[in-house]
């Protein structure tokens, strides 16, 4: 496909006092519609139910929802604006736990928030908006790196397998794992795709098929316990995946499932790469068991397909992410090159080196 259509999940409409638009990722693939979020409220329900969601994404939005609780009371004092940003901030700070790109875009907007000498309510607004629209043009480039960086891993591909999506729809534009996978397609690489389902909300048949398709690259949809028997096939000559929040110890959080595409590929001798830009690692924690896993809604798995699938009255469990250990993963693949997970002084030092 020469000039396959560009994805881009969000874009911000208008001025100071405009609105985020985003693709409602819950309507995908059978429905491409937009909505308009013009309250913090709209950002945080968003957020909340994956009409927006994968980590820089996410970030990306609450960024913009920052922008829209500063303005949402016209002809307001500077310091009014602040406490209004700030308590935008803190609220969307509540939307959901583990992706770490959600606070570091918040954390970003904060430090405008606190700036001295604005001494203009508009000046203010325009500040936040230069901050939140920096923070989204970052995420555009990032991914495009990450795509140059980790193409070369897979050149000798011929079939890879990811999980949940980890595209554009869940980033500005591009992807993280998925711009591996486009860089190398674009560049000429025969590549075949394996999308894990991803149950329960199907990202990856949802959403990963739909992007992969939309780009031009072949894809086939399997159930996430068909994974094992493909690479047992001997038919899966990668794994990549994205990642939502990375340990300084390498350990990476992922969409449920990662942690057991980990194990199987390490039990066949397949490549397992996580793609993450550097504003996706914690430092903070020592480890990956320290990252705050979200628990979701029963009904998320119990009521599939329009039916109730689980009796009245029986327990579910779903969490929505899972780790893999950095001795499972064979490379981190970065905006700002290739990590090897397990050298915990090389991650600080490029993670350091890029923030
Ligand atoms: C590029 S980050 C994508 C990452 O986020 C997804 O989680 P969710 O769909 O719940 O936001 C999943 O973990 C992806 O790998």
């Amino acid at each position: 496909m020469s000039n396959p259509v560009k994805i881009e999940p969000l874009s911000w409409q208008q001025e100071t006092t405009g609105f985020l638009r985003l693709i409602d990722q819950t309507r995908l693939p059978t429905e491409l519609v937009e909505i308009d979020c013009r309250s913090v409220e709209q950002v945080w329900t968003a957020i909340k139910r994956l009409s927006v969601r994968g980590a820089p994404a996410i970030g990306v939005a609450a960024a913009y929802g920052v922008c829209i609780g500063a303005a949402e009371t016209t002809r307001q004092s500077v310091d009014q604006a602040k406490q209004q940003a700030h308590a935008a901030a803190d609220y969307l700070a509540t939307s959901r736990p583990t992706a770490v790109n959600l606070f570091w875009a918040l954390d970003r907007m904060r430090q405008v928030i606190d700036r001295d000498g604005f001494d203009q309510t508009d000046a203010f607004l325009e500040a936040l908006l230069a901050e939140a629209r920096a923070i989204h043009q970052q995420d555009r480039d990032t991914c495009h790196a990450i795509g140059r960086n980790g193409a070369p891993l897979i050149a000798a591909a011929k079939n890879v397998l990811t999980h949940c999506n980890a595209g554009a729809l869940a980033t500005a534009e591009y992807g993280t794992a998925l711009a591996v996978i486009y860089s190398a397609h674009d560049s000429g690489q025969s590549l075949h795709v394996f999308a894990d389902e991803t149950r329960p909300l199907l990202q990856g048949a949802r959403l990963t098929a739909w992007e992969l398709q939309q780009h031009g690259v072949p894809v086939t949809v399997i159930c996430d316990s068909m994974a094992a028997c493909v690479m047992k096939e001997g038919r899966v000559d990668a794994v990549i995946v994205g990642a939502d929040r990375i340990a300084a110890n390498g350990d990476a959080c992922n969409k449920i499932g990662t942690y057991g595409l980990s194990v199987l590929a390490k039990h066949h001798n397949i490549p397992f790469y996580v793609a993450a830009p550097c504003s996706t690692f914690d430092l903070t924690l020592a480890s990956g068991d320290l990252i705050p896993i979200e628990q979701r809604a029963d009904y998320e798995i119990s009521e599939a397909f329009g039916k109730r699938t689980v009796p009245e009255g029986v327990d579910v469990y779903n969490p929505a992410f899972d780790v893999a250990p950095a001795e499972l993963i064979t490379a981190i693949i970065t905006d700002r090159g290739v990590i090897d997970p397990v050298d915990e002084a090389n991650v600080r030092r490029v993670v350091q080196d890029a923030s």
